[in-house]
């Protein structure tokens, strides 16, 4: 049975790495999609030879590695680079991290997924609980400068490009406010952590008895195929991340509409 997850999010600086450190000096595995991304940049790695060829040589420093500033710089001021250099890395980090996840051992009672990015790129289906670490803007802000020495210019154009904090809290099972010290953010992951026991304990014994009870084909909703609901199929619902994202943009499109009344009429649409 796959390990109980608990998705960790938050924006830039909110905490989501200190907050990990917390997490794993409980004993829980903590598998970060930040850390993948850095291992899956490292010289030698078929990534960064694509980076490589679409950015050309200049984002590579003199030692053949990938010069980071230099990227970053390019892609939060450039929508179309930033979705090339996510088009080649965010399949690579979410197949490596549910392939770390498929290899825990059920003596994991649950695990940490950090993955920054879990409400803009629609993860939520593959945790069991979404936990948000908040921190106010300006705490946000002054970390980030202590931390990284970032203009405020710079820290906008990353932040513009990340969901805004009262939709991701509006997304969240559960939140930790990281606005004070370090106590008290180690007083609230503990308190979690407790909950988290119980709650990974509860979805143990009721997973085999439910998964009995709706053992039935599962078709992929675009192209219809029969799939399989488990954790070697990180696209489940669907057979593909191809056809996961034929879906998205059928979203994005409106071809996919929930029925219903409009109740509010918008003045763009109505028409002349
Ligand atoms: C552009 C890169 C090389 C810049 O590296 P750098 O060390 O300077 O910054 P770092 O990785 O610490 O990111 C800074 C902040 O931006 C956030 N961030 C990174 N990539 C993105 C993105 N595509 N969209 C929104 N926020 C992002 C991070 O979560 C963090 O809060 C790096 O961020 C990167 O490779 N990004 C693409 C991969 C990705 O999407 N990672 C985030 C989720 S795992
Ligand atoms: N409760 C706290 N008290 C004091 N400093 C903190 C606290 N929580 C985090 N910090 C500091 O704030 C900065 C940002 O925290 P951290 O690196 O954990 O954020 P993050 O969410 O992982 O960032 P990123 O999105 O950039 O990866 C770090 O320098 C960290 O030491
Ligand atoms: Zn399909």
């Amino acid at each position: 049975m796959p390990v109980y997850k608990i998705g960790l999010t938050g924006g830039m600086g909110s905490g989501k790495s200190t907050a990990a450190k917390v997490f794993s000096e409980l004993g829980i595995s903590v598998i970060d999609a930040d850390i993948i991304a850095r291992e899956l940049v490292k010289l030698g790695q078929p990534a960064l030879a694509e980076i490589a060829a679409f950015f050309g040589k200049e984002i590579l420093t003199s030692k053949g590695e990938l010069n980071r500033t230099r990227l970053r710089n390019l892609i939060f001021e450039n929508e179309k680079l930033r979705s090339k250099l996510e088009s080649i890395l965010h399949p690579r980090i979410l197949q490596e991290m549910h392939s770390q996840a498929g290899k825990l051992t059920a003596s994991n009672p649950y695990c940490i997924l950090v993955i920054p990015l879990l409400l803009e790129t629609a993860q939520e289906c593959y945790v069991n609980r979404i936990l948000v670490i908040d921190t106010l803007n300006d705490t946000q802000r002054h970390r980030i400068k202590i931390r990284d020495g970032l203009s405020d210019k710079k820290i906008n154009a990353i932040l513009r490009t990340q969901c805004p904090p009262a939709l991701r809290l509006a997304a969240a099972d559960d939140s930790i406010s990281n606005n004070t010290d370090l106590a008290a953010l180690y007083h609230q992951i503990k308190c979690y952590h407790q909950q988290y026991l119980i709650l990974a304990q509860q979805h143990a014994i009721a997973c085999p008895i439910m998964n009995e009870h709706t053992k039935r084909p599962i078709y992929c909703p675009t192209c219809k195929a029969e799939i399989t609901w488990s954790e070697e199929n990180p696209w489940r619902p669907f057979c593909s991340q191809r056809c996961r994202l034929i879906d998205l943009g059928a979203w994005a499109t409106e071809s996919h509409r929930i029925p219903g009344e409009d109740t509010v009429k918008l003045d763009s649409d109505t028409e002349e």
